[in-house]
């Protein structure tokens, strides 16, 4: 402890600063970060005692302005931090100096910590300036306890879930290093679409914005071993722009428009990345220069229907289900249960939340909207697939079993990986012969629109039925189903964010000016029921 007490003095907390283990950890300005990471090397010490397997603790604040930073937890098999520890990093981060000692001795004892168990810790970081510095304080924290830690220097995130589920797995799940985790992918896209090549179908091109971040650097590095197949364009590599900045999966996403810096040629295949590279996006224009989004709903119905029919093919009665938030759009949702009857579940907003309801089932894909999302595969699921994939027949059967085992491989179990997705979604397109118009022909998104509402207190806001429902404040609810009703195809929800200090706002109906009059509507209501703040919301249009 007083070890810990000296190096602490030197990652000083600015006093009455108060921040949250939120929906992706914590997330603030860089400046005001310094005291968290080195607590939180203190605490994936206390978590890798615990469960005695490495921990990660991946520095970035993914998709923000470059000035913030963040940091998340990893647990043993590459998923995010279990939500009871969430309560111990916020109170360690938030713990005044002379409180330091007595908050890590109520975590050691409630947890039943041996303090003579090894420990280590893999950290990670994006390309943000302030991000080395403060991976140099979680390295203090894991030191003052007298700890291992390997610092995997620039990684993306889902880079660093692989390595440690790797590492907690003995090399079950690959080879722990970040060329293990290039051979392991390269190795199944490689044999993916060595039958496309075959039957002439042509190179794949595919613009790439890397949104200035680790994105782009890691696929330059990735790059190699791909066989020519896929022709890649890098653009926002980072030379030059700023990280995130109009550019990235999260900009396209929510402004619905093209990043700055790349060239869209009519019908070119794109792609963003965001700034830590575990969110991607499509997007293409059509000839008449009309832009067009497909997003994390579009991509989980692309590989959905491909699993389907391979699982048609190899003739397993395996139970799939997608997994979505309320911002799915109403199309997406409609087409999976009503087209392809594949059973949908809605999860609230987070990918811990999307990820455990995955679990349940033998194959459980699940995506946000924003093109956050993989495929978990269940125990069960990848033996009965590999098992079928090593016969001694040469049916089609087996050739099926063959094409869902690569893929397997070629997912990033552990998160949502934009490299890992882009290279399943280029094999799955080229596979089925599909460009990106006729991909995204396949349903026709409902207009939409997101706002944001500045309150004075945000968990006034309570929210039921995975946050497509408020409870509270009083008479909210009943103003939403109100103003919905005067819409076709409509749908609205509201739900305090849990990474900005705004309520959000989803609206859908059948055109855009419907879905922006009905998104304002319900600001209004928001602000005039929940203590709005500032200016009222003023109409888009
Ligand atoms: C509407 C939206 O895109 N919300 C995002 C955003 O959460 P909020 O709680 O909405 O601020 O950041 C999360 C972390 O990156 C991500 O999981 C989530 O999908
Ligand atoms: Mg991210």
């Amino acid at each position: 402890m007083e070890a810990v007490l000296k190096y602490s003095s030197r990652h000083p907390k600015p006093a009455g600063l108060s921040l949250q283990y939120g929906t992706a950890g914590f997330r603030t300005k860089a400046e005001h970060l310094d005291h968290v990471m080195y607590r939180m090397g203190l605490l994936a010490v206390l978590r890798s005692k615990k469960t005695k397997s490495v921990i990660g603790v991946m520095v970035t604040a993914s998709h923000n302005p470059e000035e913030d930073n963040g940091v998340k937890l990893v647990d043993p098999l590459g998923e995010m931090l279990v939500q009871a520890w969430e309560v111990y990093a916020t109170n360690l981060a938030n713990a005044e100096q002379q409180e330091l000692q007595t908050v890590m001795t109520f975590i050691i004892q409630q947890e039943d910590i041996k303090m003579d168990q090894k420990a280590s810790v893999a950290i990670g970081r994006d390309t943000r300036p302030s991000s080395e510095s403060l991976s140099q304080a979680v390295i203090d924290g894991v030191t003052a306890l007298d700890s291992k830690y390997h610092d995997y220097g620039l990684v993306t995130t889902p880079q660093l879930h692989y390595v440690i589920c790797c590492r907690n797995t003995n090399g079950e799940y690959g080879e722990p290093t970040i060329d293990g985790y290039y051979k392991k992918l390269s190795r199944a896209f490689n044999e993916l679409v060595k039958q496309v090549a075959v039957c002439g179908n042509g190179r794949l091109y595919l613009n790439v914005d890397g949104a200035n971040g680790i994105g782009a650097l890691k696929l330059k590095e990735m790059e190699q071993h791909l066989n020519s197949v896929l022709s890649l364009k890098l653009y926002n590599e980072g030379c030059k722009g700023k990280l995130n900045c109009e550019c990235g999966a999260d900009y396209v996403k929510v402004q619905q428009k093209p990043p700055q810096g790349i060239e869209v040629k009519p019908l070119d295949r794109c792609c963003s990345f965001d700034g830590d590279a575990d969110r991607i996006v499509y997007f293409y224009k059509d000839h008449g220069g009309v832009f067009h989004l497909l997003d994390g709903d579009k991509i989980a119905t692309l590989i959905s229907t491909f699993i389907k029919e391979l699982l048609v093919k190899v003739g397993l009665s395996l139970q799939m289900a997608v997994v979505q938030t309320a911002y799915a759009n109403g199309s997406a949702t409609r087409y999976l249960e009503d087209v392809m009857k594949v059973p949908v579940y809605c999860a609230k907003t987070g990918v811990k939340h999307l990820h455990h309801k995955a679990q349940e089932f033998d194959i459980g894909v699940y995506f946000e909207a924003n093109g956050h999302g993989t495929v978990l595969f269940s125990k069960t699921a990848e033996d009965q697939i590999r098992q079928l994939a090593s016969e001694e027949t040469t049916d089609d059967k087996k050739k099926a079993a063959q094409t869902l085992q690569n893929t397997i491989d070629l997912i990033n179990q552990t998160v949502g990986d934009a490299i890992s997705d882009m290279l399943v979604i280029e094999a799955i397109l080229s596979l089925k012969g599909l460009t990106v118009q006729k991909w995204d022909e396949i349903y026709t998104d409902l207009p939409n629109r997101q706002l944001k509402v500045k309150v004075a207190d945000r968990k006034v806001i309570e929210t039921t039925d995975a946050e497509r429902r408020t409870v509270r404040p009083p008479g909210l609810q009943e103003k939403i189903d109100n103003l919905v009703n005067k819409y076709n195809l409509s749908r609205a929800f509201v739900r305090p964010s849990g990474t900005e200090d705004v309520v959000r706002v989803y609206a859908e109906a059948d055109t855009q000016d419907n879905a922006d009059a009905l998104a304002h509507e319900v600001s209004l209501a928001v602000f005039h029921l929940a203590g709005g703040v500032g200016d009222v919301p003023k109409p888009l249009r």
